[in-house]
């Protein structure tokens, strides 16, 4: 099986499947960097993006949208002064697929 980030996202429905606990934490280690928190009782995975100012950090959520827009699935981003925070989950099943996995660590590979 390729790496997490040369993975495609699969379109997703409400009926879905989520990620199982233990494929939570298999795929939790190819993307160390992201928390998993719960989010009015939705799991999501979240990583703050440090940058030297704004317009580095904004660039790099352009980036970001790029990556969404091609795969069919969107994070929730927060752009900062010298920050991007990047959250990923799958509204479509209010928790956590594997998709999102799949998009962190794409995101990983946009950060230089
Ligand atoms: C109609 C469209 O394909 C769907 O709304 C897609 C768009 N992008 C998405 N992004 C995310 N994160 N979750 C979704 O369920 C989702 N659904």
């Amino acid at each position: 099986m390729s790496g997490l980030a040369e993975q495609h996202c699969e379109a997703c429905s409400a009926n879905a499947p989520g990620v199982t606990d233990e494929e939570k934490r298999t795929l939790h280690e190819d993307v160390p960097d992201w928390e998993i928190l719960s989010v009015s009782g939705e799991e999501q995975l979240r990583r703050v993006f440090k940058f030297r100012n704004f317009a580095q950090a904004l660039a790099f959520t352009n980036k970001v949208g790029e990556l969404a827009e091609a795969e069919n699935h969107h994070p929730a981003i927060l752009l900062e002064y010298g920050k991007a925070t990047i959250s990923w989950w799958t509204h479509a099943i209010g928790g956590l697929h594997k998709n999102d996995f799949i998009m962190a660590a794409r995101t990983d590979s946009a950060y230089h």
